[in-house]
């Protein structure tokens, strides 16, 4: 697999003054080096890799130069996480967008990132298929929610709605790549309807009013677009492992606040709470990835200490291109909190990341097997390969068409009752998308005489041997 080692990038964004902070009588306490991503306050000094605003670079540069190189990469088939970080009020759902009630912020990042994504699409469509979903969740009080679930319907009332959602569970697949089970991923064909998702997801997101925003996010909250894609025509059937799978992370943290500062009260000052746990585990988490002797000597990296690190695990020293963006306030009020954010954003900017391109891993084990099948065996050229699940499970066939080019998909012969759950499996025209299979201990599949798909250490392969263990299919 194609790997790059890359250090998880870090961008300043430095939003106005408001009118509330002028009319306190509240001055600018931050000063940015000229020509240089160097931010002082006080006597401390910072350098990263871009900063935005005041004296820096245009925020209207920042899409250009932080976000665009993302999103060529994902289209190559690499993860690619943008990371909002900053206090309560700082403009994080400003510059991401994710906080989106069909106002007109075309320069927020979703939106330009939606616009760009399909411009790119639509140049090479004639030579490639894409399937391109999104996702959109938030973790509220250490609890995983579909803000697209119709559940999370915002016309509720939030009590109640929050009574009737049912949280979502979070499963690691192979290779660390974690999944939400059972998370609705609508398939979209424009940046218009992609938009519409992103608008009704921001509608079910928890946000109230603090004393330091009026519309602030009690939540963090993660936009998903997948891409899946595939040549059209496949030069033969032995050669056809083409399907890319990457996808797209949107992060817009909640705000990192002091609870007495905010002046939250009851279910403010709860909700408060669990956000800082959040975000003091992704602390801990940066401080782990963020020091190198740690790294080196492969100390324990925290990240099951709560749903928002392991929701980030890849985007955090694992498999995607990384960048953070530390949004701040220049006003003298917030210095305390603003230092802490810079700190904070420096230390992330040590972590090293491993993206690697997504090819859809079990097609390209089984497509290498049946290359190196076809070159001594030519009856395997044939349109399937017929399988049996061991244990009295149900008979499955992996499919090689004669185009070579269904790998993906393992289609149920006339039981449909394959023992995965409905959230694993997608069931159309006799054909299923599998995503995730478990099949229990001291089970093998068989795909051919004396061939099984083996599974060991998280990977999949095929021998002539049987394994234990879960196979999972991307
Ligand atoms: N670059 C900017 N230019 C002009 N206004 C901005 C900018 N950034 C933020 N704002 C304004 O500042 C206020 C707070 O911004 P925003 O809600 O994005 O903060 P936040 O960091 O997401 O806060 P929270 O964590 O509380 O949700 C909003 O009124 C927003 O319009």
């Amino acid at each position: 697999m194609e790997g790059s080692v890359d250090r998880l990038k870090v961008a300043i964004n430095i939003r106005p003054l408001m009118v509330s902070e002028l009319q306190n009588g509240c001055t600018d306490c931050v000063i940015v080096a000229p020509g240089k991503p160097q931010v002082q306050i006080g006597s401390h000094v910072f350098t990263y890799d871009y900063v935005y605003g005041l004296s820096g670079s245009k925020s209207s540069q920042l899409f250009e130069e932080c976000v665009v190189p993302l999103v060529d990469t994902l289209l190559c088939g690499y993860n690619a996480t943008v990371l909002a970080y900053g206090q309560t009020g700082s403009g994080k759902s400003y510059t991401m967008g994710t906080n989106y009630h069909g106002e007109a912020n075309d320069g927020a990042i979703a939106h330009r990132v939606m616009e760009k994504i399909f411009e790119k699409v639509n140049k090479v469509r004639d030579e490639r298929e894409f399937l391109i979903r999104v996702s959109f969740v938030e973790i509220f009080k250490e609890k995983v929610f579909d803000l697209l679930d119709q559940h999370s319907d915002g016309q509720v009332m939030r009590t109640r709605r929050d009574l009737r959602r049912v949280p979502i569970q979070i499963r690691e697949k192979t290779l660390g790549d974690i999944t939400l089970v059972g998370v609705n991923e609508p398939a979209v064909k424009s940046k218009e309807e992609m938009r519409l998702f992103l608008a009704r997801g921001s509608l079910n997101r928890a946000t109230a009013s603090t004393r330091m925003n009026s519309h602030s996010s009690r939540s963090h909250a993660i936009f998903t677009i997948y891409i899946e894609q595939k040549r059209k025509t496949s030069s033969s059937h032995c050669n056809s492992g083409d399907l890319l799978v990457s996808k797209l992370r949107l992060v817009d943290l909640a705000g990192s606040e002091r609870v007495k500062r905010s002046g939250p009260n009851g279910l403010r000052f709860k909700e408060g709470i669990h956000i800082n746990k959040g975000l003091h585990a992704l602390g801990n988490v940066i401080n782990v990835l963020g020091d190198e002797k740690k790294r080196k000597k492969g100390a324990f990296v925290p990240y099951r200490d709560s749903k928002l690190t392991r929701l980030l695990q890849d985007s955090l020293g694992g498999n995607s291109k990384t960048i953070m963006i530390a949004c701040i306030s220049p006003a003298d009020s917030n210095a305390g909190e603003t230092v802490n954010t810079l700190k904070y954003a420096n230390r992330a900017r040590n972590i090293q990341n491993k993206a690697v391109i997504n090819r859809n891993p079990v097609p390209a084990e089984i497509q290498a097997q049946l290359h190196l099948a076809c070159s001594d065996d030519t009856s395997l050229k044939e349109t399937q390969v017929s399988g049996v699940v061991e244990s009295g499970a149900p008979c499955i066939i992996i499919s090689s068409d004669s185009e070579g080019s269904d790998c993906g998909y393992i289609i149920l012969s006339d039981d449909e009752s394959i023992s995965a759950d409905d959230n694993a499996v997608e069931i159309s025209d006799g054909k299923a998308d599998v995503k995730y299979i478990e099949i229990s201990d001291n089970d093998g599949v068989e795909i051919s005489d004396d061939k099984y798909i083996e599974i060991s250490d998280n990977d999949v392969e095929i021998s002539d041997g049987k394994a234990d263990g879960n196979l999972c299919c991307a």
